[in-house]
């Protein structure tokens, strides 16, 4: 394949590995009952005994209400009865009594059991959404804002709509036997009056159903604007953006910039609530009319001696329980198709496969003998994006140094992270020992591989955490820390912190326990190392790898001394010898004595061989960037000798 047939505007032939699956920007349309199961499963596999709790607290809630009631309503009539027996009415009162307890009882415990059910379904809920997340062994997917809006809602909705979509099942049972109960009720003094009250719940469910909906497609369309809004945040709190915070004098435009996505996404829930009064006010008018109407009906039926007192007490009950559990009813189906439509993220984030293809049939991974080579690669980073590699071709023989070298942004991180298979390539295959990578699971890969790379992590740990990371095995295993920190040139620096390895590399956390004194907190917190010392740590932690297939350096020296930095291409070139490794690098003087150096430029190899080759070709890239470079260390010293 020609650069022709591929062109960067993205008129090329179509790729044969599947791009990710975009996230679509659309509000999601999604099904309720399926949000309903999912949570109930959830409930049911988090913490299965208060869910059964809570169902019974659901029933006694609902039935108690209409017992209290229709015992009330015998009271009355007992009362007014021509001989009130005593002995009747002492065991309805008591009765009432009884349920009173109940009640309260049941609310209590009802409480108790929500908060536990609560906690262990945010638990499970959480640990399945993040185990989802791990499970995306590539890079594009967190690439794509799309992808971080869902994932907000998702999170959101990890903590709180499992947990609310159950209570609004066990409300909506409740709720549905004390209507029925009510209902019941009303239908035997007035059947009109329990019809009415029915009708009346119609226009406020679809009323709150149409306002959940739009709720759920306010939190996905704020959702952008939350996220920028955080952004801004954080950089106005963040302790590494401090210094250009402050000196460019950047706090104010920040400030001024969080306010305004505060401020849009505020706007647009203004609208919605104004609706949402609107329609309130309108609902409350016609509850209110319907509640007079009853009064006004009872009175005068009670009046005419058509009914009794005690009819009178049940059924002005009867409407009031039928009105409010209508109400919640309806406010709780609605609020509960809004958490389904928002919990349809997680389950979208939950449910979404790898966006790397999992090999058909998994080979395994032997250690590397022959090589590893790219044959014919193609990649680009999204299907509008230009092409990055194009047809590059490179083998990395076994137990070779090979060093890559070329100008900013010719695809020279590209290349180790289609290696490290962050990425599979459009076309092309990347080869070990033969063998596709895509055919290999792609942790068995990695595993293989150690690297230090250029846009390395600082992380908020200890100084042996830092390093240990690189191979969690041995994340508590001293010797092989101090060894790998010896190698990166850092173990002077650590062992003179103020608690050695175990020093809190952080401003942000302390290291030791929440009773330690202060003392030993000062020693184990506070502690911040310079830029090179970071990059140092972070060469450690790749040479914790140390002896794996290959070796991956992503400019692991750019920011050490010229000292330092020579220091450690030294005792890398002698780790690295006999060992398959890669250098990407700008400083050629650390590329010079690779067994094999290549040029990328424009997506291919330009040029291949090692230093004394490629020097010897006058007009050759490389050449002319080592000449340039060395030009330029030459004048320096010119200047100095002049001075
Ligand atoms: N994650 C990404 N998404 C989209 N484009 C990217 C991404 N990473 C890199 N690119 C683009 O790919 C091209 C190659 O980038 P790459 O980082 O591989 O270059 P490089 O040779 O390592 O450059 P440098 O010497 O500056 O580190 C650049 O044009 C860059 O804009």
């Amino acid at each position: 394949m020609s650069s022709d047939d591929v062109t960067d505007s993205g008129t090329s032939p179509q790729p044969d590995a599947p791009a990710p699956e975009a996230e679509t920007p659309e509000e999601p349309r999604v099904s309720v009952l399926r949000g309903m199961r999912a949570a109930y499963a959830l409930a049911w596999q988090a913490c299965p005994g208060m869910l059964v709790l809570q169902v019974a607290m659901a029933v006694t809630g609902g039935v108690a209400p209409v017992a209290t009631a229709w015992l009330t309503k015998g009271a009355l009539d007992e009362l007014t009865a021509a001989h009130p027996g005593m002995g009747s009415l002492t065991g309805m009162a008591a009765g009432i009594g009884l349920l009173g307890v109940v009640m309260a009882a049941t609310s209590a415990v009802t409480t108790y059991a929500q908060g536990r059910a609560r906690r262990a379904v945010g638990l499970l809920s959480q640990d399945r959404l993040f185990t989802a997340v791990n499970r995306m062994s590539g890079l594009a997917r967190l690439e794509q804002p799309q992808f971080h809006d869902r994932l907000r809602l998702a999170q959101q909705s990890a903590e709180h709509a499992p947990d609310q979509l159950v209570q609004m099942g066990l409300s909506t049972l409740q709720g549905t036997l004390g209507i029925a109960g009510f209902l019941g009720t009303l239908v035997a003094i007035s059947p009109v009056m329990a019809g009415l009250a029915l009708a009346a719940a119609a226009p406020a469910l679809v009323a709150h159903l149409t306002l959940g909906r739009r709720r759920a497609g306010l939190l996905w369309r704020t959702s952008p604007l939350l996220r920028r809004k955080l952004f801004y945040q954080m950089l106005l709190t963040d302790l590494q953006a401090s210094k250009e915070v402050r000196l460019f004098g950047l706090g104010g435009f920040l400030h001024d910039r969080m306010l305004t996505e505060l401020r849009a996404s505020n706007a647009a829930e203004d609208r919605l609530e104004r609706g949402v009064v609107r329609v309130q006010v309108l609902l409350a008018a016609l509850g209110a009319l319907l509640a007079g109407g009853g009064l006004l009906w009872a009175v005068h039926a009670a009046a005419q001696r058509s009914i009794s007192i005690g009819d009178v007490s049940v059924f002005i009950g009867a409407l009031a329980g039928v009105q409010t559990g209508l109400t919640s009813l309806v406010q709780g189906i609605a609020m509960g198709h809004q958490n389904a439509l928002v919990f349809h993220h997680y389950l979208t984030v939950v449910g979404a496969q790898d966006d790397l293809a999992e090999p058909a049939e998994p080979k395994a991974i032997a250690p590397l003998a022959r090589g590893i080579e790219l044959r014919d690669v193609w990649f680009r980073y999204g299907e509008d994006a230009p092409w990055v590699l194009r047809g590059l071709d490179l083998t990395i023989p076994h137990g070779t140094s090979l060093a890559v070298v070329g100008l900013n942004g010719a695809g020279k991180s590209t290349l180790v992270k289609l290696l490290c298979r962050f990425y599979d390539p459009q076309r092309g295959a990347v080869l070990w020992d033969g063998v596709d990578i895509r055919d290999i699971p792609v942790a068995d890969l990695r595993q293989r591989i150690g690297a230090v790379f250029q846009d390395y992590m600082d992380y908020d740990l200890t100084a042996a955490e830092n390093i240990g990371l690189g191979d969690l095995d041995a994340i508590a295993d001293r010797d092989r820390i101090r060894t790998a920190a010896e190698r990166a040139g850092i173990h002077e620096t650590i062992e003179r912190l103020p608690a050695g390895y175990r020093t809190m590399l952080s401003r942000v956390f302390h290291a030791g326990d929440e009773d330690e004194d202060e003392e030993e907190a000062a020693r184990t917190s506070g502690v911040h190392l310079s830029g090179g010392q970071w990059q140092r740590l972070a060469l450690a932690r790749g040479l914790m790898r140390q002896g794996r297939d290959l070796m991956i350096l992503d400019e692991p020296s750019s920011g050490l001394d010229a000292m330092a930095e020579a220091a450690v291409h030294d005792r890398l070139r002698k780790l690295r010898a006999g060992s398959t490794s890669i250098l990407v690098s700008h400083r050629l003087s650390a590329v010079r004595r690779a067994d094999r150096i290549v040029v990328v430029q424009d997506g291919r190899i330009l040029e291949s061989g090692d230093h004394a080759s490629l020097m010897a070709v006058p007009d050759g890239v490389y050449a002319e960037l080592f000449r340039s470079q060395a030009e330029g260390y030459q004048e320096e010293r010119e200047a100095v000798a002049a001075e």
